[in-house]
């Protein structure tokens, strides 16, 4: 299952915040279809790490980067760090940042998921069919078939940590890069969040941060410690 090929090379990273270093001289392959855990203490620049992989780092005008990320897009090999603004929406259409706090939109379930539908400027039509196979791959349909059109922030924390992961997963990525995906949920529910980002292995690629070891122990198939 596993082709051992690298689909994201980081060499010679190096990150700064104004004058602060945060990051030394970083070097990691991550390989497709595989899953990475990213450790390290507190403020060590993890979650910074995964915003330099899709480029998020640019909204921030204080941060500065050296150092390369070459992406490996089918037979094509890009060098992220190297991309347009204007080629930017194309790489974070492939490579979906999920962040630790649940960004619901203040719409229904359903609009939450067209969301990003809508900004490929995909047809509510055709998003129907696409909505509905996202959502039972995230193991969320059942619960919520009866009231997609009800507003999203009346679902549970893990509904909407799956609700949030779909939305991600609807323009099918090929990276999906994970900031504490269970950090407020229970272990009931972040139980049913591995089992989940086990399966999505087979679809994507994953880089994970996650503070619970026993949790990277059993998702990772490569930790990188920081
Ligand atoms: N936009 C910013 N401007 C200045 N400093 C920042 C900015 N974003 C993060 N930092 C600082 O950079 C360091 C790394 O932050 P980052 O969030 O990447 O760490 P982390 O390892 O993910 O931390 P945690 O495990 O606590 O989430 C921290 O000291 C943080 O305060």
């Amino acid at each position: 299952m596993n082709s051992k090929k690298t689909i994201l090379k980081i060499e010679n990273l190096n990150l700064f915040y104004n004058s602060k270093q945060i990051l030394k001289d970083l070097n990691l392959d991550i390989i497709e279809n595989s899953i990475t855990a990213i450790s390290g203490p507190s403020g060590i620049g993890k979650s910074s790490l995964l915003l330099i992989l899709n480029q998020m780092i640019r909204e921030f005008e204080n941060a500065s980067f050296s150092g390369k990320v070459y992406f490996s897009d089918n037979e094509k090999i890009i060098d992220v760090t190297n991309l347009s603004n204007k080629e930017l929406p194309e790489l974070r259409k492939k490579i979906v940042y999920v962040s630790q706090h649940p960004d619901i939109l203040p719409f229904s379930i359903s609009e939450n998921l067209y969301f990003p539908l809508k900004l490929q400027k995909i047809k509510k039509s055709d998003a129907n069919d696409l909505i509905v196979d996202v959502l039972r791959q995230v193991h969320l349909y059942d619960e919520v078939k009866d009231r997609l059109n009800d507003s999203a922030y009346l679902l549970s924390g893990g509904q909407q940590q799956r609700l949030i992961l779909a939305r991600a997963l609807i323009l099918k990525p090929k990276v999906l890069l994970l900031d504490e995906p269970t950090a407020s949920l229970n272990e009931e529910l972040s139980l049913k969040i591995e089992n989940l980002i086990l399966e999505l292995k087979n679809d994507c690629t994953i880089v994970i941060i996650s503070h619970f070891k026993s949790q990277i122990l059993n998702l990772a198939d490569s930790i990188f410690r920081i």
